[in-house]
């Protein structure tokens, strides 16, 4: 399976659809950014959809789940069982992201791209299986280059599915124990950090798993350290769900299609994606900054303001779910107050107006 798909370019956001959004802003019956995120993030909108009234009514969630290899270094503080588990739990409807989804109206696939406790086939769930696992990253490559390119291309297929559904924001969610170890350790390569700094509690590792679990990532970082392109630092040092990811985010920006990144793990795959295709980065809108170490960084990277600071560190999607909300107030704010002119409001005094910031 070939992989120079990745590279296609992705449009351009609409600079004309957002200076219109702008200067509806402007019009809007409230102090010029008075609304602060919820402008910008209506205007961002705007260009993407190139739609002078952007919404959100139509999301669609693709939750990606795959285990690690690495687990056997004992880096999580739950089995690697949980993974499948879990599978079973989103599809039956009981897990965060499942209640999420429902009370969001949002479309909820669950793509499972290789679990050692396998549930099979299930209702529900993709089965996009590349293996039970990948290898364990302190030995080998996590993924050889055929698995590699098969979990880029189910992250694609979910991305093109959303669009040919009418999806109008794509959001992607993880899940895979020991998968806080391959993102950290994705995320140090990325941006040359050290283990300390990037890693964190993951699942609820104590002071001294956290040290352990940093040993784990410098072992790997030394045994992978002559991949310097990001394309192979996602092979070695990824995961089968990290991979789809990527692979998501890419093709949802070459088709035009919003992203709201989540979490620690979905961050450090937008990373990876951004850094293989730059084209992806004006795609995408970020949800929370998670409670996980190392997010913060991975934000500040992708030059990111996320909209919640909740204490979250679920992944599932659950942080962008929770920001969905949040989204459709925006587009409703900017779509549906009225201006100074409709309202017969005074607009702010011209010489004050040259004092405003
Ligand atoms: O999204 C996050 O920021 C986040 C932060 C910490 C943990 N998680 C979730 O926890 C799991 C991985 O944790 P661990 O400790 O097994 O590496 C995985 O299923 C993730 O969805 C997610
Ligand atoms: C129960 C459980 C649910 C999760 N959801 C995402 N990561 C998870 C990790 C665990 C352990």
């Amino acid at each position: 399976m070939n992989t120079d798909w990745l590279a296609a370019p992705c449009p351009s956001p609409d600079a004309a659809s957002a200076d219109a959004a702008r200067a509806r802003q402007a019009q809007l019956t409230k102090p010029p950014g008075s609304l602060g995120a919820l402008e910008e993030v209506a205007v961002q909108l705007a260009a993407l959809q190139r739609a002078p009234r952007p919404a959100v009514e139509r999301v669609w969630i693709s939750v990606f789940a795959g285990d690690h290899g690495v687990a056997e270094e004992g880096v999580s503080a739950f089995p690697q069982a949980v993974t499948g588990e879990m599978v079973r739990n989103f599809a039956s409807g009981g897990a965060a992201i499942s209640v999420l989804a429902r009370e969001l109206g949002a479309t909820l696939e669950v793509v499972n791209l290789g679990t050692v406790n396998d549930p099979g086939e299930i209702p529900g769930v993709r089965r996009a299986v590349v293996a039970p696992c990948t290898a364990n990253f302190c030995r080998a490559p996590a993924m050889t280059e055929a698995q590699f390119a098969a979990a880029l291309e189910a992250g694609a297929a979910s991305a093109r599915a959303a669009r040919a559904a009418g999806a109008q924001l794509f959001v992607g969610g993880e899940m895979g124990i020991a998968n806080t170890t391959a993102a950290a350790a994705l995320a140090c390569a990325l941006l040359d950090a050290a283990p300390a700094a990037l890693t964190g509690a993951g699942t609820g590792l104590d002071a001294a798993g956290v040290v352990h679990k940093a040993a784990v990532i410098a072992r790997a970082l030394a045994l992978h350290a002559e991949a310097r392109e990001p394309r192979e630092q996602l092979r070695r040092l990824g995961g089968f769900e990290i991979a789809a990811l990527a692979g998501a985010y890419i093709a949802a920006a070459q088709a035009g299609l919003p992203v709201l990144v989540d979490g620690f793990i979905t961050t450090a795959a937008a990373l990876a994606a951004a850094r293989i295709n730059p084209g992806v980065r004006g795609w995408l809108l970020f949800a929370h900054r998670s409670h996980e170490r190392g997010h913060a960084a991975l934000l500040r990277a992708l030059d990111a303001a996320p909209l919640l600071d909740l204490g979250l560190r679920l992944g599932e999607a659950s942080g962008a779910a929770a920001a969905v909300p949040l989204l459709r107030l925006a587009c409703a704010l900017h779509g549906g107050m009225a201006t100074f002119a409709q309202a017969g409001v005074s607009g702010a005094a011209d010489d004050a107006r040259g004092h405003a910031a």
